[in-house]
C-alpha cells in the first residue's frame, strides 16, 4: 500500500522579477507504507518544495497529492494543518524548536495543532529513547546541535504519524553524530512502522537506505534535465 502518492504534480514559484519558475513537474511518485527512502539532488532542485507539497504546507498548482488516503489538494489550510499534525512527522532543515521552551515542552507543542490532548508520557518516553531522558527540562540554547536534532525527531514522532519527512536533519553534524541521528530516525520509524523520506546531500548517509533516488530522476522541472530525458 502506498502512503504517499503524487500524480501530475506541478509547482512553480514566482521569481523576484515576477516571472514563474517551474520547480516541480512530477508525473508519478509514490512511497510505500513503512518504506524508507533517501532523496538526493543538487541545491535548488526542488527537494524542500517536494516535502512541503507532501506535508500540505504548500499546494501544487496542478495534480493530486494523496497522503494516508487523504487528498490534500481538497483541504483548506486549517484542515491541512490538522491533518499534518496527526499524520505527518516533519523534521525541518532549521529544526524549528521554540527557544523559550524545554525539550519536553517542545515535543508536546507538536501536538497542539492536532486537537488531541498532548501525551506527556509518550513525549517523555520518546525523549528517553532518543537519549535525552536527562535533558527533559533543558531549553534548546542549553542543548548541543545533535541533541536539538534529537528533540526534533522525538517531536516528529509524537503523534504516531504515518509518514516522516526529514529535510537534511544532519546537515550541521560531524560524521559520527550524523550516523547516530540517521540510525535513530531509521530505527524509530521502523519500530513504529512510519514511512520515511529523508533529504540529504551526503552520499554516505544515502547509501545506508535500500531506496535511494535523485530528485532529478523524476522531477522534470529540475534544472539541467530536459523533460524528454525523464521516463
Ligand atoms: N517561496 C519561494 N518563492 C520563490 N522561489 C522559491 C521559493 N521557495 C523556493 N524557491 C525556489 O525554488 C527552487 C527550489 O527550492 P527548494 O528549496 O525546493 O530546493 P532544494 O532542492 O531543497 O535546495 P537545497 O538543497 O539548497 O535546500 C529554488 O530555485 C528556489 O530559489
Amino acid at each position: 500500500m502506498d502512503v504517499v502518492q503524487l500524480v501530475g504534480v506541478k509547482k512553480a514559484h514566482v521569481d523576484p522579477a515576477g516571472g514563474r519558475c517551474a520547480v516541480l513537474d512530477v508525473e508519478r511518485w509514490v512511497l510505500g507504507a513503512g518504506e524508507q527512502a533517501a532523496l538526493l539532488g543538487h541545491s535548488g532542485s526542488g527537494k524542500t518544495t517536494l516535502l512541503h507539497v507532501i506535508a500540505g504546507l504548500t499546494l501544487p498548482d496542478e495534480g493530486s497529492v494523496r497522503v494516508a488516503d487523504c487528498e490534500l489538494t481538497g483541504l483548506d489550510e486549517p484542515a491541512r494543518d490538522r491533518f499534518r499534525a496527526g499524520a505527518i512527522g516533519y523534521v525541518y532543515q532549521t529544526l524549528n524548536l521554540l527557544d523559550g521552551f524545554s525539550s519536553l515542552e517542545n515535543v508536546l507543542l507538536g501536538m497542539t495543532f492536532g486537537g488531541r490532548p498532548p501525551d506527556e508520557r509518550r513525549a517523555r518516553d520518546l525523549l528517553d529513547r532518543v537519549g535525552l531522558g536527562h535533558r527533559l527540562h533543558h531549553r534548546p540554547e542549553a542543548l548541543s546541535v545533535g541533541e536539538r536534532q534529537r528533540v526534533a525527531v522525538a517531536r516528529a514522532l509524537l503523534a504516531r504519524p504515518t509518514v516522516m519527512l526529514a529535510d537534511e536533519p544532519t546537515a550541521h553534524l560531524d560524521p559520527v553524530n550524523q550516523r547516530q541521528v540517521i540510525d535513530l530516525i531509521r530505527s524509530a520509524c521502523r519500530e513504529e512502522s512510519v514511512a520515511l523520506l529523508l533529504v540529504t546531500h551526503a552520499p554516505d548517509v544515502a547509501e545506508a537506505f535500500e531506496r535511494v533516488e535523485s530528485i532529478e530522476s523524476f522531477n522534470r522541472a529540475a534544472k539541467g534535465i530536459p523533460a524528454k530525458e525523464v521516463a
